[in-house]
């Protein structure tokens, strides 16, 4: 597979450090991320399992820049986001982090070629990797021309892989990516994650309930009441 992107390899991944993200305040404070480490290197796939309500929509939405925190700092390729201005953080995001969502979170008109080059217009930037070649690395190369509304949920997760590395993000951030599918398709997109992960040197975080993918990361953690710990 002629796949890899050296520009990525050298890259830092992801650090939190202490990082704490509280909601309201009195007696209606929630702590939803209680002074949280988490360091994810390029080319690893962690995955964060825990119950309902531990944090880890938060975690991933700090992680991303979509919410900041109340304290501690958020590393992404050697920038911390806290110090960022709103706009600068759109623009960071734009080039440095990957999101995947449940649904795939696919455009309905567009083929799933012309979501990968949607990506390249926004941008404005080519792709390091061609967005063919993208398809074909998770196996979707047969089905370019087909719009999400023809694609099973797992084809939808495939192009939404290879749509968030169009422009090669440091950092993949995936929220529950086999929630819709069957346990043969589950492993096979978490597979596709891990392979992607480890090719393109992304620092991978995927929340998910499914542990029946978790063979396929390099690491797992629990999510409890705000706390991360090794599971
Ligand atoms: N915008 C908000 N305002 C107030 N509290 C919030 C807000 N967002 C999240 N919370 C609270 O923060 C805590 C963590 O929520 P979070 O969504 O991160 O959990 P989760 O582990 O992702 O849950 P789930 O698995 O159900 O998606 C919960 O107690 C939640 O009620």
């Amino acid at each position: 597979m002629t796949t890899t992107a050296p520009s990525t390899r050298t890259r830092t991944g992801l650090k939190l450090t202490d990082v704490t993200l509280t909601f309201g305040d009195g007696d209606d404070q929630v702590t939803a991320l209680d002074h949280v480490d988490l360091t994810v290197v390029p080319g690893e796939l962690i995955a964060i399992v825990g119950p309902s309500g531990a944090g880890k929509s938060s975690l991933l939405a700090v992680a991303g820049g979509l919410a900041r925190p109340t304290s501690g700092s958020v590393v992404v390729v050697d920038t911390d986001l806290i110090g960022l201005s709103s706009r600068a953080l759109a623009a960071f995001r734009r080039d440095h982090l990957g999101f995947v969502f449940q649904s795939g979170n696919l455009v309905p008109a567009l083929t799933a070629l012309d979501q990968l080059r949607l990506v390249e217009k926004i941008t404005g930037r080519r792709a390091t990797t061609p967005p063919e070649e993208l398809l074909r690395a998770v196996g979707m190369d047969q089905h370019a021309g087909r719009r999400p509304g023809r694609l099973s949920g797992g084809e939808r997760q495939r192009v939404g892989i290879a749509r968030a590395l169009v422009a090669s993000p440091s950092v993949l951030l995936v929220d529950e990516p086999t929630a819709a599918l069957d346990r043969r398709r589950s492993h096979e997109i978490v597979e596709v994650l891990a392979f992607q992960t480890h090719e393109f040197s992304v620092a991978t975080v995927m929340v998910t309930h499914d542990h029946d993918v978790l063979e396929h990361c390099d690491r797992v953690l629990e999510m409890i009441d705000g706390r991360l710990r090794p599971l």
